[in-house]
């Protein structure tokens, strides 16, 4: 087990060259093929017309108007225009057509990063906090489309336009063509410079945008205890913090993004001064006509106005790199709860079986050693022990919510980890100390992944309730079955809450049912109902109790006590409370 492997923050500080980023988010758009082929085109003859235009304009001069021949000028006027309409219609095209490739990726890409966060275990929400991956789902993917929709094909375009230029400039007249390029070399040492601090600017300020998000999500979600203990000007403080942090990156980002502008420009300028005396030079001596310094200098703007854009456009296209090093990280993660193959099977009556388990939960603090136990079909196991004991974590095991550290978990004597999520949540069920309620009706929440009932009447679900003695415990609510959850479910109390989960859980039938404190909540009358649907359970249901209120296991079959990362078999509940009070001497 590899701990911290879901640590998305920690991998966000080893940072990747562009080129790697680049790589992996060619496949992205690579499906958006004919799109991207018929933008290309367009592209490329956007930049060819716009690179022909000024030869054009030299050649009239030297060859129309300087021999007045104003046919030719009128003539070559005409097709210029037709060639700018050309070019306007290919403009407009390659940017409707990106817009569309953007919105494509935008779309894939959050559902993929949605798919991949449905199929990362637990550890990875534990190792993350959600506001920050809602901060990647929505502002990080739409960095990217932003860049993809607006930038990509305007950047290759401009790139073609210079290169185009620039060779034109080398073939035209080589030694006043090189004088013009010297400065784009000193553009072309200084980006190399710079480009990898401005993108590590531009992700901490996407990481402090991600911290932002957290800290409201957590705010948010915990209102009702910062009210309770009138602690809102803690949170206002830390949220303070983080908006000065988010404040503060984006200002930084903001100067190294637009860094370059001036640069370039400082540069572009002293090219067209060499041009000019270069040329004049040239003019003088005969060696050169005015019609192609004009065109030169028309080039020489070609050349360098393409790198300023450029320089526009590069802080969109750090931020989306960075935006896409940040979601690509998640993308490439796998979970290590993958179904392995069945490697072998043992003989045994058990159904469940614990052959010496560890587990840490960060590789530093053992909470199970070496802990062995045996569970038999149909029968009703309790485990007790003091709080932070190691209870839950015995459930989670058994719900496959992580894998053990060593040692094998057998149910029905296969490896645990060899069974599909399927098969094994429909085996296993499971009601937890708080319950998690969709936004719906209960109907919808006690039939949630219920394939067998979901599509019942609802007299055929009120009459399968009765059968199992559940219905009683829809007289807690005003409206039945139909009674509304919001998506926060505080209009619930915990009690009715775990009442829900109990119900869900009892429809999908599971083979071995696990209550987590479920009933903790309950007031002794339900509690008492609920003992008598348990009861009524076929007799193949194994049910394990966790519990602290000794009354709710006084029927349980077997009492194991959990302390100290063991687990020791309890015998009777008197011999149970005697080993629970002698522990609690020792600590
Ligand atoms: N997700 C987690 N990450 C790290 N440590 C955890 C996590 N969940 C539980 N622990 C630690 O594991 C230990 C056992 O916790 P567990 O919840 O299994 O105890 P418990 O016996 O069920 O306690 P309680 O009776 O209070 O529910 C505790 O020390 C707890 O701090």
């Amino acid at each position: 087990m590899q701990y911290n492997l879901y640590d998305i923050q920690q991998a966000d500080q080893t940072r990747k060259s562009s080129m790697q980023v680049i790589r992996r988010l060619a496949p992205l758009v690579g499906d958006e093929k004919n799109r991207l082929i018929l933008a290309w085109i367009t592209m490329l003859l956007n930049a060819v017309l716009t690179l022909v235009a000024p030869l054009l304009i030299g050649y009239t001069i030297d060859h129309d108007i300087q021999q007045h021949h104003m046919q030719g000028v009128w003539i070559k006027g005409w097709i210029l225009l037709g060639m700018y309409i050309l070019a306007w219609v290919c403009n407009y095209l390659q940017t409707l057509l990106m817009g569309v490739v953007g919105q494509e990726v935008l779309y894939k890409l959050r559902n993929q990063i949605f798919q991949k966060l449905q199929e990362l275990p637990l550890a990875f929400f534990h190792q993350n906090q959600s506001g920050d991956l809602i901060s990647r789902i929505n502002s990080d993917t739409d960095k990217i489309n932003q860049f993809i929709s607006q930038s990509l094909m305007r950047f290759i375009g401009l790139i073609v336009t210079m290169v185009g230029a620039g060779i034109f400039l080398i073939s035209v007249h080589p030694s006043l063509g090189l004088a013009a390029l010297v400065p784009a070399a000193g553009i072309f040492i200084f980006t190399q410079l710079t480009s990898k601090w401005v993108k590590n600017k531009n992700a901490y300020s996407l990481r402090t945008t991600g911290g932002m998000s957290a800290e409201i999500q957590e705010s948010l979600h915990n209102f009702k205890t910062i009210i309770a203990f009138n602690r809102r000007d803690y949170f206002r403080n830390r949220f303070e913090t983080v908006n000065q942090q988010n404040y503060q990156a984006a200002i930084q980002a903001g100067v190294a993004n637009n860094l370059l502008m001036p640069v370039y420009s400082l540069f572009s300028n002293m090219a067209q001064l060499i041009v000019l005396a270069y040329g004049i030079y040239l003019i003088a001596t005969a060696h050169f006509t005015v019609g192609l310094l004009i065109s030169f200098l028309v080039y020489v703007n070609r050349f360098y106005s393409p790198l300023q854009q450029i320089a526009a456009l590069w802080s969109g296209f750090q931020t989306a790199l960075a935006g896409w090093d940040r979601i690509s990280y998640i993308l490439s993660l796998e979970s290590d709860l993958a179904v392995q193959p069945v490697t072998h099977r043992i003989e045994t009556n058990y159904q469940l079986i614990f052959d010496k388990v560890s587990f840490s939960y960060d590789g530093k603090h053992e909470i199970l050693h070496e802990v062995s136990f045996q569970l038999q079909k149909g029968k009703t196991y309790a485990f007790i022990g003091p709080t932070g004991g190691g209870k839950t974590t015995i459930a989670s095991l058994i719900a496959r919510l992580y894998d053990p550290v060593s040692g094998t978990i057998y149910l029905d004597g296969q490896d645990l980890r060899s069974y599909t999520s399927e098969i094994r949540t429909k085996k296993i069920g499971f009601i937890l100390q708080d319950p998690f309620l969709f936004t719906g009706t209960i109907r919808e929440n006690i039939l949630y992944g219920n394939e067998k009932y979901v599509r019942y009447t609802e007299k055929e679900l009120m009459r399968l309730l009765q059968e199992y003695g559940l219905d009683v415990l829809l007289d807690k609510f005003d409206e039945g079955l139909q009674t509304r959850i919001t998506s926060a479910a505080n209009v619930l109390s915990l009690g009715q809450k775990q009442l829900i989960a109990f119900i869900r859980a009892v429809l999908r039938h599971p083979e071995i049912l696990i209550l987590d404190e479920a009933t903790a909540n309950i007031d002794t009358v339900t509690e008492k109902q609920l003992e008598t649907i348990l009861n009524k359970l076929p007799e193949t249901t194994t049910r394990i109790l966790i519990a602290h209120r000794l009354n709710t296991i006084e029927h349980a079959d077997e009492i194991f006590l959990v302390n100290a990362g063991e687990v020791k078999a309890a015998g009777s509940l008197q011999h149970a409370l005697h080993m629970l009070m002698q522990e609690e001497r020792k600590s």
